[in-house]
Order: C-alpha cells, then structure tokens, then sequence
C-alpha cells in the first residue's frame, strides 16, 4: 500500500555511527533492532514518543530485539547511536499520516470519558473498546497507543489483552488485563507481569502494574476454542468487577487487543462471543473493510447491557506495521521469559532455584490431542519426566484438590521453570522469582511456548 506524501526513503540496512535526526509533526523513526545489536535514542529537543508513552528529554532510551517507531506530533530532534535498520517516515501534512485518525479517535474516547465521569458514581461507564484486524494490522501498538495517551490524560482505563501470542504484562500463552493509572515504560511497554505480582530484588523506574491473568498455554485461539472462550469470559468477568469496584476506572473504561482472526463465519463468531463478553461499545477495526462490514451487520441490532449501540470504526492500517518473522517472535518470547525470571538491564532478579521432590508438587497437563477432539479436554495429573526440563509452568490460584476444571479455569499467581529433572533421585530443580515453598499450589503445564533456552546456561 502507498500513501500519498509518504516520502519513500530506502530503509538504511545499518547506521552503526551516531546521527541526529530531525522529524517534523506526524513524522516517524521507524527502526527494526535483532537480538544481538542494539540501539540507543535520545530526545535532545521538542517531543517525541514511543506507542502512548513520552521520551524524556535528554535521557538515553536503548532497544534490543524489537520492531517499532518513534513519533512526534509536534516535532523532535533524535540523536541514534547504534546499528539497526531503519528509516524516516515522512507525510507532506499531518492529513496523510494516520497517526492523526488515532490521535483523533483518542480524543473522541477521551470526550466519552469526560461525559460519563460525573456520572459514574451512578454506573455510567466510559468507552469500552476492542481493537480488530487481521495479524500485522497495528492492533497492539494502537491499544497502547489509546491507553498511554488516556492515562498522560489522567485517565485509568483498563487494558485487556485477549491474544494469546503476546503476553501484555505476562508471558505468552496468557490472556490478561490491567489497570494503566500511571506511565506505561518506554522502553519495554509489554514486560513486567513477575515484577508486577512478585516481590523483586530490583526497582522500577515505571509504578508497578499488577495484572491478572489467565492460562491459555497455547498460541492460537483456534488451538482449543472452548478454553480461549471460557478464559476470555473470566477474564471479562475480572474486568466487570474493577469497572464496578473503582469508579475512576469505570468512567475510563477498556481497551481490547482482540486476536486476529481470519474473515471467515467462525472469526466473526469469536469476535461476536468478545464484543459481547466485555460489553465493547465501540470497535475499531484496523485496516479491514470486509471485517467491518460484516461486524457492522452483525452489530447494527445490538445493544451494550447498558442499553447503548455498538459502533463499528474502520480506521487504517499503517504501512509501518512491521511484519515479525517465526525466529523474531521467538526470540521476544525468549526473552519475555528470561525477563521475568531474571529481569532486564534496569532491573535485575534473583530467582531462586530449589530442589523439589517429585512428590511435592502437583503438575497438571491437558490429555493428548487425540483425546482432546473427542470432549471437552481438562486437565489430568502428568508425570513428572526429563521432558519438562526447561518448560516453564503456571502456578494457578487454586488447590491441588480442586476439580481440574476449576484448576485450569483459575488465575495465575506466577510461573516457575524447570531448570533439571533428576529422573534417579527424583528430584526437580526449580526456579521460581520468589524463594517461598510452592507449598499447594497446582502448577499446570501448558503446550506452548516451548522452551527454547537453557534458563541457568
Ligand atoms: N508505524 C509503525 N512503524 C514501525 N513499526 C510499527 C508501526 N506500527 C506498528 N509497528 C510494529 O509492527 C509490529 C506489529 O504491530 P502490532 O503488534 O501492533 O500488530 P498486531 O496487529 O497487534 O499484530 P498481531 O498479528 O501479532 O496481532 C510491532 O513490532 C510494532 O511495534
């Protein structure tokens, strides 16, 4: 796709001395960084800004293993140091960048906010919205986008995060939600779900946010259809009770990174089932004008539970939208993991590792694929073996005795790996963020992600 006044520029396979960029308002700094170099921007004048959040002036921001912009909407002067791909993304007037159809559906949502507000006390509830697309369509990085610009506004909207694949302040493999009251972290916006919910041995520049999450432990929806829609009802009845508890929260309301599904009937179903679930009043679909036509029919006869209609808005999709290959998601997910066991350059973890008989915990796994087809898979006691090593387990809020549906069904208190399996001795090595016993917690053991790094190598 080609937008008018987009000065095509030959992206730049690697700048490994210093420069200073200029960007005039609604220009971007597109960059793709691997995992073995990394980048490091600093803002010397004007602003500029990361998804929804503003870069300091003066302060050194470094990436590593990412695909993402700069931008600035009213001007900025960067300063690079580093070796990555990259390129300006230029647009004659603001018009043509659609940067500026986002910034203008914030402050639509942002009125929504501010009428709702004095009203609040009373149940009104702000704008609930669900981002969707097909994949590579910018939904997370407009979600973030919504949320950082709602929260810079002194609003507390929620953020929900539905797709699988992408941890939003979890691991992947989970579906999630939390309140953004304060700044998301420019740097890594996605990571901090085991600083969040754990104590840490390190301090965070960015107020901590703790979310709840659920475990999917597999990477497509389509992977178990029921479970995705049993967890996405948890999950929506979570968010239900922060709207109803926290009437800052309520009068903000929630923003939905839905999973991209295909156009056909049963995407439509799921995004329907979503839509429904989480009372979504406005959806926004990025890039897709098949998608919303046929949310637009499914939807035009509907009405949220509080009695409003259900927009549908097409927005476009950016051609900056980077498209991330197998190795480079799998390399975010390596270090997604890592992360939270070991945390990042600014703040280090000290996991614990502990040696743990194999009858002193309780690891619970669904039935092969086979059976699965047949019924309604749950979960069964596994055996603990030399397979395990390196999985990494979520430590549900339920009790070994519960029914295994509850088990599966339950929120996530954390996550453990496995760093050795003693088949011999019978005995694991364990590495959990926090020293205490897994006492009776289950753990359960997902099919995805693999593991495909050696934690303590
Ligand atoms: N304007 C842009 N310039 C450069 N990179 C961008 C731009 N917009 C998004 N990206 C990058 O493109 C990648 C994909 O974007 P994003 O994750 O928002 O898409 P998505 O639709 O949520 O993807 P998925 O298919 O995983 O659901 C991300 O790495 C993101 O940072």
């Amino acid at each position: 796709m080609s937008i008018p006044g987009l000065g095509q520029l030959a992206a730049e396979p690697a700048a490994s001395d210093n420069k200073t960029i200029t960007l005039q308002p609604y220009w971007e700094w597109r960059f793709s960084v691997t995992r073995n170099a990394s980048v490091t921007v600093r803002l010397l004048s004007g602003t500029a800004n990361r998804e929804g959040t503003e870069l300091a002036l003066n302060r050194a921001y470094k990436f590593s293993n990412t695909k993402s912009f700069i931008y600035t909407l009213q001007g900025c002067t960067l300063e690079i140091t580093g070796s990555c791909e990259n390129r300006v993304a230029e647009y004659a007037t603001p018009e043509e960048s659609p940067l500026l159809t986002y910034v203008n559906m914030h402050f639509a949502l942002q009125e929504e906010r501010r009428k709702v507000e004095s009203n609040a006390a009373r149940g009104a509830q702000g704008p609930r919205v669900m981002i969707c697309g097909r994949e590579n369509s910018g939904k997370t990085n407009l979600a973030r986008m919504l949320v950082g610009w709602a929260t810079r506004m002194g609003s507390q909207p929620l953020m929900a995060n539905l797709d699988p694949n992408e941890g939003l302040l979890s691991l992947p493999g989970t579906l999630s939600a939390a309140v953004y009251g304060t700044l998301m972290d420019v740097e890594e916006p996605a990571g901090g779900f085991g600083i969040g919910s754990t104590p840490s041995s390190g301090p965070s520049a960015v107020p901590v946010k703790v979310p709840v999450v659920y475990y999917y432990g597999r990477e497509k929806v389509e992977d178990d259809v029921a479970h995705w829609k049993d967890l996405t009802r948890k999950l929506a009845s979570s968010v239900r009770a922060k709207l109803n508890k926290d009437k800052d929260v309520r009068a903000s309301g929630a923003v939905i990174d839905a999973p991209s599904f295909g156009e056909g009937k049963e995407g439509l179903d799921l995004l329907q089932f979503a839509i429904t679930e989480f009372s979504v009043n406005i959806v926004i679909v990025l890039g897709s004008p098949q998608l919303s036509e046929d949310l637009q029919r499914r939807l035009a006869d509907e009405k949220t539970p509080l009695g409003e209609p259900i927009y549908v808005v097409p927005l476009e999709r950016s051609d900056g939208v980077a498209e991330r290959d197998g190795q480079f998601m799998r390399a975010t997910r390596d270090a997604a993991i890592k992360e939270f066991f070991f945390g990042d350059a600014k703040r280090t973890l000290s996991p614990s590792t502990q040696s743990v008989g194999f009858d002193d915990v309780a690891i619970f796994k669904s039935p092969d694929e086979s059976e699965a087809y047949e019924e309604q898979p749950v979960l069964e006691a596994a055996d603990i073996s030399a397979e395990m090593s390196h999985w990494t387990f979520a430590v549900m809020n339920a009790s070994v005795n519960d029914p295994p549906e509850t088990i599966r069904q339950a929120p996530v208190i954390g996550f453990i790996a496995i760093a050795d399996v003693d088949e011999d001795r019978r005995r694991l090595k364990v590495l959990s963020p926090t020293s205490g016993r897994l006492g009776n917690q289950p753990l359960v053991w997902g099919r995805w992600p693999e593991p495909y790094i050696n934690l303590l190598g």
